[in-house]
C-alpha cells in the first residue's frame, strides 16, 4: 500500500487498515470486527506475530542507519511520501525501497498525525496507522489511545522522532486489561523535548483503562512478541541488557522510559530473534531447578594407611617400646589401621598415670573395697589380674569396622556419655563378644579398656574352673572386687563358656562356678556397679545357658578376618620378624589363609620363622617358610562351626 493524502486524515477517520505486513491485504485471521463504538483499532504485525525475524533485523538496520542521521539535523516535516516506504508498509520481505528524500523520523509520525495538537500539515509518518512498519499488519491496539486511537496527539514537531520512540513500534492502546508487552524499541531515542512524555498532557489513558482487546481479554498474556518491523525505528541499539520479557505493565506505567525500556529488551529480543533465535532467552523462564544433587562425597580413601593398612614396619627397624599405639611406630600388639578418632597416646597399663577420671557414666566414686571379700584375694587378684599390655586402639585390630562402629555406639559412648537427665537408663554393664577361637575377642576386650581409659582386669574361665569350685569362686569375687577398688575398670573374662559345665549333648548345665558368676553379673561382690564394665568372651556360645546369657546386656559376633584384615595382620606380624614379602607374595599368602583367624596368622608367622632359623639367628621369612608353615597351621574353625556362629547370632545376638 503506498501513502495517499488521505492518510493525513485524522486517525479515526482513516478507513481500517489491516495489514499484513507479509502483503499488502490482511488475511482474514487479521480481520478484526471492530467493537461497537470502538475507535479505528489498529493492530500491529507484532502481535499476530507476522513479521519475519529477518525483517525485522533488515528492517532495523536499515532504519538505525537512516534515522539516526535524522537526529542529528534540525527536524523538517518531510512531505507525506516521504514515510510511503512500501517495504516498510508491508514489510515485505527482500530490501526496502531506497530512503526518499532526507531521512525522515520514523515513520511512526503518522499516528500523531490529525491527533488534535499536532500540526497539521504535510501529515506526517509513514501512512499512519497502516503506514509504519509498525503498523503495518494487524497490530493490537496502541497502547495510547490517545495516539494511534484519537487520543491527544504527540507534540508534532518532534512527533516522528520521538513519537516514534514514544508511540514505539508496534505500540498501540489495548482496550482491555491484557496489553500486549510493549512494542520494542524503536525506543531509544533521546529523550523527549520537556513536557512530552507520559506525565505530560499529550496522553491521558480512558479512564479505568481499555477494554480487553479482542482475543486477549480472557486469554493467558500472548507470547513474548515476535521481532516486528517497528524495529526499523530504532537507532542503533546500544547492547540491550538481557532482560526477561518487562512484566506487563498497567496502561497507566507506560511512560516514554517505561517503553523505552521494553523497547530496549523487545528490540533486543527482535534482534535475537533474527540472530540465531535468541529471542526466547529472553522471555520469562521459570527458575532452573538446582541441579540434581547426584554429587556423593568420595569415600574415604582406605587405600592410606590409616583406612585399613598395617603401618609395616620396615625390616631391621629397632623395636619400639611396646605401649606406642599404630601411627607408624609399631606396637607388640597386631593392630589394624586407625578407626576413628586417633585417641591420645597412653602410656603402659601399669606405668601409666591413674586413668583420666572417666567422663558420664563411667564416674565412679573411689574405689572403696566392697565390704566383705578377702583381703588376701583382693591382692591376689590386683597383682594377677591387672593387665598391664599396652593400650590397643581401633586401628589395632584389623578389619571388624562395623562391630568396632557397633561397640563404640552401644557401649563406648553411652558410657562416657553423662546421664542425660536423672534417672535416664543406665548405660549398659556387660557385654559379651564371641566367635572362633583367635578372632580377636580379647583384643577388643583391651581396646575398649582403653578406649574408656579404664583399668584391665583378665581373666580366664579356665583358670578359675582349675583350683576347684569353691577357690574359683573366691578368685571371681576377689576380681570383681578388685575391679571395684579401681574404677573404672573393665573386667575382661575370657573362655566364659569353662565356667559352665556342658553336657555331652552340648545342651549347658549349671556349672560350678555359674551360680557365683551370676551373682557377680548380678551386682554381688560390687560388679554391677557404676565403673565397672564386664566383658565375657567364649568361642562356644552355645554352651551358655540362658540365664548366663541373659546376664549380657549386648552380645557381638567377631568374625574371623577377611582378606584385607588378614592382609594387615600378616603384613604385621612379618615385619616384627624382619621378613618383607613381596605383593604377589603377600597376595598368595592371604588367599591361601582363607578361613584362619588373628590368632592363628600369628602363629602361621610363628612357624615360619622358626623354619628360617633359630630364634636371633633367622634370616628373613621368605615365601617358602610361609607355604612350610601352612603346612603345620591350619584355621580350627569349621565350616560348621562357623555355620554355628552365624545361627547363635540371628538367635541372640546383637548383629552389627
Ligand atoms: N582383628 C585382629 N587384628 C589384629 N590382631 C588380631 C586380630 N584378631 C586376632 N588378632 C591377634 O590374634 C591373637 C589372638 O587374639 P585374641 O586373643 O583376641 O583372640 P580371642 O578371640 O580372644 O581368642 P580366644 O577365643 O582363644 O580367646 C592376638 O595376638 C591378637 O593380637
Ligand atoms: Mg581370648
Amino acid at each position: 500500500m503506498h501513502w495517499t493524502p488521505e492518510h493525513a486524515q485524522p486517525l479515526n477517520q482513516w478507513p481500517e487498515q489491516h495489514l499484513d505486513v507479509s502483503s499488502t491485504t490482511p488475511s482474514p485471521a487479521h480481520k478484526l470486527e471492530l467493537p461497537p463504538g470502538g475507535r479505528q483499532r489498529c493492530h500491529y504485525a507484532w502481535a499476530h506475530d507476522d513479521i519475519s525475524a529477518l525483517t525485522a533485523s533488515n528492517l532495523l538496520k536499515r532504519y538505525a542507519e537512516k534515522y539516526s542521521g535524522v537526529l542529528d539535523s534540525p527536524y523538517e516535516r518531510p512531505t507525506l511520501g516521504g514515510y510511503g516506504d512500501a517495504a516498510f508498509l508491508n514489510g515485505a520481505k527482500g530490501d526496502p525501497e531506497p530512503w526518499p528524500g532526507p531521512e525522515t523520523p520514523y515513520p511512526l509520525a503518522s499516528l500523531h498525525e490529525g491527533l488534535p495538537g499536532t500540526k497539521s500539515g504535510g501529515g506526517g509518518g509513514s501512512g499512519g496507522l497502516g503506514g509504519s512498519p509498525v503498523l503495518a499488519g494487524n497490530l493490537p491496539e496502541p497502547l495510547y489511545a490517545g495516539n494511534a486511537c484519537g487520543g491527544p496527539s504527540a507534540a508534532p514537531e518532534y512527533a516522528a522522532g520521538y513519537g516514534a520512540g514514544y508511540l514505539a513500534p508496534g505500540y498501540c492502546a489495548q482496550t482491555g486489561a491484557a496489553l500486549p508487552p510493549p512494542p520494542p524499541a524503536a525506543l531509544l531515542q533521546p529523550p523527549p523535548p520537556p513536557g512530552y512524555g507520559p506525565s505530560g498532557s499529550l496522553y491521558n489513558y480512558p479512564a479505568g483503562g481499555y477494554a480487553a482487546q479482542p482475543g486477549y481479554g480472557a486469554l493467558p498474556p500472548p507470547p513474548a512478541p515476535p521481532p516486528a518491523p517497528y524495529l526499523t525505528s530504532g537507532l542503533a541499539a546500544p547492547t540491550p541488557l538481557p532482560t526477561p520479557a518487562p512484566p506487563r505493565p498497567s496502561p497507566a506505567s507506560y511512560g516514554f522510559q517505561g517503553v523505552a525500556e521494553a523497547g530496549v529488551s523487545l528490540k533486543r529480543k527482535a534482534t535475537d530473534e533474527g540472530a540465531e533465535g535468541r529471542y526466547r532467552k529472553y522471555a520469562f523462564e521459570p527458575a532452573k531447578a538446582p541441579a540434581a544433587d547426584g554429587t556423593s562425597y568420595p569415600a574415604a580413601d582406605n587405600g592410606e594407611c590409616r583406612g585399613n593398612g598395617f603401618r609395616v614396619k620396615p625390616p631391621g627397624a629397632a623395636e619400639e617400646a611396646s605401649g606406642k599405639y599404630a601411627g607408624g611406630v609399631p606396637l607388640k600388639v597386631l593392630g589394624s589401621p586407625v578407626y576413628g578418632p586417633q585417641l591420645e597416646p597412653f602410656e603402659k597399663f601399669s606405668e601409666r598415670a591413674p586413668a583420666p577420671a572417666p567422663r558420664g557414666g563411667f564416674a565412679v566414686p573411689s574405689g572403696e573395697p566392697p565390704k566383705g571379700v578377702d583381703q588376701g584375694a583382693l591382692e591376689l587378684a590386683t597383682s594377677k589380674m591387672v593387665d598391664c599390655g599396652p593400650p590397643v586402639q581401633w586401628a589395632d585390630v584389623a578389619g571388624q569396622g562395623a562391630l568396632k562402629a557397633a561397640l563404640e555406639e552401644e557401649l563406648v559412648w553411652p558410657l562416657l556419655r553423662p546421664p542425660t537427665y536423672p534417672g535416664s537408663p543406665r548405660p549398659p554393664r556387660t557385654v559379651l563378644l564371641f566367635g572362633p577361637r583367635g578372632a580377636g575377642k580379647a583384643l577388643l576386650g583391651r581396646c575398649l579398656a582403653t578406649q574408656l581409659g579404664a583399668t584391665l582386669l583378665r581373666l580366664r574361665g579356665g583358670t578359675l574352673v582349675a583350683p576347684g569350685a569353691a577357690e574359683g569362686a573366691r578368685l571371681l569375687q576377689a576380681a570383681f572386687a578388685a575391679a571395684r577398688c579401681r574404677p573404672p575398670a573393665v573386667l575382661l573374662i575370657s573362655e566364659l563358656d569353662a565356667l559352665l559345665s556342658v553336657r555331652d549333648d552340648g545342651t549347658a548345665a549349671a556349672g560350678a562356678l555359674q551360680a557365683p558368676l551370676l551373682a557377680c553379673l548380678d551386682g554381688g561382690c560390687g560388679a554391677g556397679a557404676d565403673g565397672v564394665l564386664v566383658v565375657g568372651t567364649t568361642s562356644r556360645p552355645a554352651a551358655l545357658d540362658e540365664a548366663t546369657r541373659r546376664r549380657f546386656a549386648l552380645r557381638f559376633y567377631v568374625t574371623l578376618p577377611d582378606g584385607p584384615a588378614r592382609g594387615q595382620i600378616l603384613q604385621r606380624a612379618l615385619a616384627q620378624q624382619g621378613c618383607a614379602l613381596s605383593e604377589r607374595e603377600l597376595a598368595a599368602l592371604v588367599q591361601g589363609t582363607q578361613g584362619f583367624s588373628g590368632g592363628e596368622l600369628g602363629q602361621l608367622c610363628q612357624q615360619a620363622a622358626a623354619g628360617a632359623g633359630l630364634p636371633g639367628l633367622q634370616r628373613p621369612i621368605s615365601y617358602k617358610d610361609m607355604e612350610a608353615a601352612l603346612a603345620k597351621v591350619g584355621p580350627r574353625a569349621s565350616p560348621k562351626d562357623l555355620d554355628s556362629f552365624v545361627e547363635w547370632d540371628k538367635m541372640y545376638g546383637f548383629g552389627h
